[in-house]
């Protein structure tokens, strides 16, 4: 992804990691303002990793970057466009507090390190870049891929850590983050993390919540005209009486239902390639019951 100024000058490093104060480490050579230019950089990354993921809006932006401790990974490629150097990719990872269903199908509170976004330019992918952000940050973060959640990961994602990382088999969940095999190993690795200074996002968000479930509840929120209408549902909606309507009730999103394996309603992101590569993987979320929050016991 090519900018009107110079790349190499914002980010002097290779791999640039990004906090909530969008400065690129040390001061960028000659520059005033850096910041403007690089929120720049995030906003346009944010936008086209949502059009690869046919996202409504992107959940990536400077604005939530400020506003959330999330760490984004930047790479850049320098020698490319006429020495200016060009911004390959990104990946976005943060701690979440999470309910989640170990083995047994048991709720754990969990919080673990989630990856929330990640893209590779279109013309650049399967170059290895990818593995490259990923293995960085595996190594700033001192974290073990099977320790880490994933919000759901697209079809390319999921081949991706089945092929550099060996995770092809999930847990079960009813909500839409995704934990492989191994996760619940060591139970204190993830469960009880030290809970950080309190901060809006830190909250647990009601059933787990998903970034891009929070991008669709913000969209939802804005008043009218704003507001993108939402497509009819692709079946009809589930009434209470339905069998699906108890594992509504646990844990998953409000605005969608738990991953069934069948593409699920909404318009938000194109289902289906997920939902068949979970399928393939023997992910089918467990259908649970109908247990308010509050009466979920926690282990
Ligand atoms: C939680 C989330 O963030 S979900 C969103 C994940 N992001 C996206 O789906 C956006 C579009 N995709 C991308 O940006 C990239 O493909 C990424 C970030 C998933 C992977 O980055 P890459 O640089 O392509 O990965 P890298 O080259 O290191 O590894 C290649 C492997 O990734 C997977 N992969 C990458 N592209 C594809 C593709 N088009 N189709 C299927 N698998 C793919 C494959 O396993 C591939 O190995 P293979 O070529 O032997 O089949």
């Amino acid at each position: 992804m090519e900018f009107p100024f110079d790349v190499n000058a914002l980010f002097p490093e290779r791999i640039t990691v990004l906090d909530h104060n969008l400065t690129a480490g040390r001061k960028a050579l000659g520059r005033q303002d850096p910041q403007q230019q690089i929120a720049t950089v995030i906003d346009e990354l944010g936008k086209a990793s949502a059009k690869a993921q046919q996202l409504a809006a992107p959940i990536t932006t400077a604005v939530k970057l400020q506003t959330n401790r999330h760490h984004l990974y930047l790479l850049k490629e320098g020698e490319s466009n006429g020495g200016k150097g060009v911004v390959v990719g990104f990946l976005k990872v943060g701690y979440k507090k999470l309910f989640l269903l170990d083995q047994q199908g048991v709720h754990v509170e969990t919080e673990p390190l989630c990856v929330l976004d990640f893209f590779v330019t279109e013309n650049l992918q399967r170059h290895g870049y990818g593995l490259e952000l990923f293995s960085f940050m595996l190594q700033h973060k001192r974290v073990e891929p099977v320790r880490m959640a994933y919000d759901r990961p697209s079809a390319k994602f999921l081949s991706f850590l089945g092929k550099h990382y060996g995770l092809k088999d999930c847990v079960p969940q009813v909500n839409n983050f995704v934990v492989f095999d191994g996760f619940f190993r060591d139970k204190s690795a993830v469960q009880l993390r030290k809970a950080l200074p309190k901060k809006p996002e830190g909250e647990i968000k009601p059933y787990s919540l998903t970034e891009r479930e929070v991008v669709r509840e913000e969209q939802r929120a804005l008043p009218w005209p704003f507001a993108r209408p939402t497509a009819p549902p692709l079946s009809p909606p589930l009434s209470l009486s339905s069998p699906y309507s108890r594992s509504l009730s646990v844990d998953s999103s409000p605005s969608r239902g738990p991953f069934r394996g069948s593409p699920a309603p909404g318009p938000y992101r194109s289902q289906t390639p997920h939902s068949q590569y979970i399928e393939n993987m023997n992910c089918r979320a467990r259908r649970t019951s109908s247990l308010n929050r509050s009466q979920i016991s926690f282990h």
